[in-house]
């Protein structure tokens, strides 16, 4: 379980938010809502420890991050939302890429199964420049099918999905939280999936 405690966090001169103290157990879900600018991808950003926040803790299994960093990060999969994707390369190296970047064994028939499934087929070649956005959005999915991770991290994974991708996205999602795996996610829709937590920030 994911516990967080009195998390307080500042950018320039603004508080995002403050005091915000929430638990996120196996198989449960939190959407994180709130206007734009209100601090939710610095939220998924200190939770995923890219962001120091000014105070609070995070708690894994128990555990405060700050003991068990190498545990938090193996047990996390983050996808921000600006597609961290490299212009240059394809789809499979893309993948192949960010998968080396964590020392996550690549399996080739695996990565080119998971961009299949997210609808990639003859779209595996060719550099990502190429791509729509709808496109760039599943290559980064194709993460969560590859690299197993306890909890999802994940800044409006939905964005620029058409309704098939949406509708296999939350399949995905809900396969998941079956298998005892926890989800928080931002998004400015209403969600197809199990009754879940909701934030407002
Ligand atoms: N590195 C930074 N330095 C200064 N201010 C920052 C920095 N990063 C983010 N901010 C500011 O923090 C605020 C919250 O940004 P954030 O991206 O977390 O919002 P958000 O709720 O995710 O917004 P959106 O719905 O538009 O995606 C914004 O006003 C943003 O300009």
């Amino acid at each position: 379980m994911l516990a967080v405690a009195q998390l307080t966090c500042q950018r320039g001169a603004r508080t995002l938010f403050s005091g915000l103290s929430f638990t996120l157990p196996e198989g449960q879900w939190i959407q994180i809502q709130g206007p734009n600018g209100a601090g939710k991808t610095t939220l998924l950003r200190v939770l995923a420890g890219l962001v120091q926040p000014r105070e609070g803790t995070l708690t894994w299994q128990g555990q405060d991050v700050q003991e068990c960093r190498a545990e938090w990060q193996r047990a996390l999969l983050y996808l921000g939302h600006h597609a961290a994707l490299k212009e240059e390369l394809t789809p499979l190296e893309n993948l192949r890429f960010s998968l080396g970047l964590e020392a996550f064994p690549v399996d080739e028939a695996a990565l080119m199964e998971a961009l299949h499934r997210f609808g990639l087929q003859e779209r595996e070649h060719l550099p990502v420049r190429y791509l729509s956005a709808g496109q760039r959005r599943r290559v980064l999915l194709a993460r969560l099918l590859i690299r197993p991770a306890q909890v999802w991290i994940l800044d409006e994974p939905y964005t620029a999905l058409d309704t098939h991708a949406t509708q296999f996205l939350s399949t995905v999602i809900e396969d998941h939280l079956e298998r005892g795996g926890s989800a928080i996610l931002t998004s400015h829709q209403t969600l197809g999936l199990r009754p879940g937590m909701s934030i407002a920030l």
